[in-house]
């Protein structure tokens, strides 16, 4: 039987362990539900393979994303900070398929000092990304904890990936691809805010 523990998710979906044992007994009963050996040569040690790797790609399932903008430094900007084509890789939750594109992440500060290193907007997305994620939650998430923790004065996340589980299956639509955003603050409120941010996505190449 499950634990409650492992069932309960923590503060922001955090949770506590990764059960390498029951993933890799998890890997060799799907190899089984295929039809295949897993006990021959090229498939014994896939169990564990596979199940260090989900280990990796779900790691932000660990991480306290409060932590990575716990450091913030005192500058008196006051207009956009922006990071733009930080790659980006998740899965999504309901095939376990990759999604895979870039993010952009921007905020205002609010000038009281609360400017965050960086690479800390890389890191965010790549804690959020490494969870079983839909696109739509991931972009939220990001921008939400922004005004958590900067209390900007606006903040814009927009996502553009590919999902490959519309590439290799199903609908099987290679080269589509998405693009969610999540806006708080001024840059939601503020038409010009706003668009000035978009200008500087768009035609960041
Ligand atoms: N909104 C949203 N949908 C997603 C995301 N990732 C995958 N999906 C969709 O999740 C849906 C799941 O639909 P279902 O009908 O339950 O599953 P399915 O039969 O495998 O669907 P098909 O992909 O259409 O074959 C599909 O339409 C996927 O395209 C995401 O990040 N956001
Ligand atoms: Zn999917």
């Amino acid at each position: 039987m499950t634990s409650t523990t492992e069932q309960t998710s923590g503060k922001d979906g955090i949770r506590p362990v990764f059960d390498q044992d029951r993933a890799e007994r998890a890997v060799r009963e799907l190899l089984l539900a295929c039809g295949e050996d897993p006990d021959r040569d090229g498939l014994q040690d896939t169990p564990a393979r596979v199940a260090r790797a989900y280990r990796e790609m779900f790691a932000g399932l660990y991480t306290d994303p409060d932590e990575v903008l716990a450091r913030t430094f005192d500058e008196s900007h006051e207009e956009l900070v922006l990071v733009t084509d930080i790659p980006m890789y998740s899965n999504c939750e309901h095939h376990l398929l990759p999604f895979h594109g870039v993010a952009h992440v921007g905020y205002i500060p609010n000038g009281d000092g609360k400017v965050t290193g960086l690479s800390k907007l890389a890191r965010l997305v790549d804690l959020y990304a490494r969870r079983p994620q839909v696109q739509e939650r991931l972009t939220s998430q990001i921008a939400d904890a922004l005004v958590r923790r900067l209390e900007p004065r606006g903040v814009i996340v927009v996502v553009e990936a590919e999902h490959l589980c519309m590439s290799v299956r199903g609908i099987r639509k290679p080269g589509s691809r998405t693009t969610t955003s999540a806006v708080r603050g001024l840059l939601r409120s503020s038409a010009t805010s706003r668009s000035e941010a978009i200008e500087l996505i768009r035609g960041r190449r």
